[in-house]
């Protein structure tokens, strides 16, 4: 029996890994080392999926090559194609994504296969699918059909034609590649804790990613920058006024999404990026209004509660101003995090012991047994 219970297992170190690596008390973050801010706007997405999936940042070769088992790995299979038109019409984003995943997943060529070189592909073919299938998802829910992949894009660049159905503007890919960037790996938050633990049972890459994506998909996680947009949305359609807007919030217990972090105590250093691409792009699209309120919100909540803004904050924001739409904003947050993900699972079954903490026993005891009829 464990000696000390922390709920929400705060402050517990529940894995080792060498993927990603917090200091919540400097604002800092690193992949393998690699500071996010030397990474973010100088490396693509693509280089960070490789850097946590196979160790090393990739030369041009290896880039190459793993850019080339990407472009065969996004095929869809049979089973996904099949339930595709079903699962658009009557699923919502992060609900059909855990179901088209798990359909990924009996198409799989390597579905009972859990070596590390079976899990490696398993990785590329999860990070190469997982865009088109939002992409898809979001072609088959509007009657429309989704462009081809550009051979000259990357999975940014691709992403943002097959949502918008135009070829986006060349910053445009490059800031949104470094939102994918930002997102990639985080320690043991609670999406990848979950595919962790499912991993550690010594079952297959695509369970451990559908128990992923349920977990990524709530409002305390991924599932904050969707309600960060609809809170700004519903400010701005009431008159915008923030400060009175966020007060009203918190005086009835509410919690403001996007704000707060278990782990950092000062700014989020993904945050400081998103917040300077917002205005950019705020700047260049000729309204402002949401990054204004977003920045006002920020310096209210800061006021009143002392919480920084996380991830989710200015993702909202970039994102909307780059077309996604709203209900598709945690869905690009699997996008990114599918390369964490399947990189702490096959770190999980490199070096595996099966995940079990304890509880603490809250509930009655030494209750006596009472034959049904006798029973009040
Ligand atoms: C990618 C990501 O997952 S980033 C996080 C995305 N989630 C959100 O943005 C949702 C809003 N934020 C939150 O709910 C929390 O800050 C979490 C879930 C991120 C962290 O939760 P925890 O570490 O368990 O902190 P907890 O919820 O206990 O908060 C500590 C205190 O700060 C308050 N607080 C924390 N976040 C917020 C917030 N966003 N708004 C208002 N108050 C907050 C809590 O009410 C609590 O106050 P109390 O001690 O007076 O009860
Ligand atoms: O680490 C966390 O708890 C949440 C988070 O910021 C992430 O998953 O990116």
């Amino acid at each position: 029996m464990a000696d000390k219970f922390s709920k929400g297992l705060a402050d517990v170190v529940a894995a080792s890994t060498a993927l990603s690596d917090i200091d919540g008390k400097a604002g800092r973050l690193f992949y393998r080392g690699y500071d996010i801010h030397d990474l973010a706007g100088r490396t693509t997405f693509e280089e960070i999926a490789y850097l946590l999936q196979c160790g090393t940042l990739p030369t041009r070769r290896q880039l190459q090559e793993y850019g080339e088992e990407l472009a065969r790995g996004r095929t869809l299979g049979a089973l996904v194609e099949r339930h595709l038109p079903d699962v658009a019409e009557r699923q919502a984003p992060m609900e059909a994504l855990r179901t088209l995943v798990s359909l990924a997943g009996a198409d799989d060529p390597d579905k009972d296969d859990n070596s590390l070189e079976a899990n490696r592909r398993k990785a590329a073919r999860l990070v190469a699918q997982q865009p088109i299938l939002v992409a898809r998802y979001h072609a088959a829910r509007t009657g429309g059909k989704a462009p081809d992949p550009d051979p000259e894009l990357g999975i940014a660049g691709n992403f943002l034609l097959q949502i918008t159905g135009r070829r986006p503007e060349p910053r445009h890919v490059e800031i949104f590649d470094t939102c994918l960037v930002l997102h990639a790996d985080h320690t043991m938050n609670a999406s990848t804790f979950a595919a962790r633990v499912c991993a550690a049972t010594l079952s297959d890459m695509h369970s451990a990613i559908v128990a992923a994506i349920g977990t990524l998909k709530g409002p305390l996680h991924g599932g904050a920058n969707e309600r960060v947009m609809r809170t700004l949305e519903a400010i701005r359609a009431e008159g915008g006024k923030v400060a009175e807007a966020v007060r009203a919030k918190l005086a009835a217990g509410e919690k403001i999404m996007g704000f707060g972090h278990r782990v950092y105590r000062t700014e989020d250093p993904r945050a400081t990026h998103l917040r300077e691409m917002s205005r950019e792009l705020a700047e260049a699209s000729g309204d402002d209004t949401y990054y204004r309120m977003s920045r006002e919100m920020e310096e209210v909540v800061h006021a009143e509660k002392g919480l920084y803004p996380n991830v989710d904050f200015y993702a909202a924001t970039v994102y909307h101003y780059l077309g996604i739409p709203t209900d598709l904003f945690t869905p690009v947050f699997s996008v990114s995090r599918m390369s964490g993900w399947t990189a702490h699972v096959i770190e999980q079954h490199a070096d595996n012991r099966l995940i079990r903490p304890d509880s603490e026993y809250v509930g009655e005891r030494d209750r006596k047994w009472v034959p049904i009829d006798e029973r009040e």
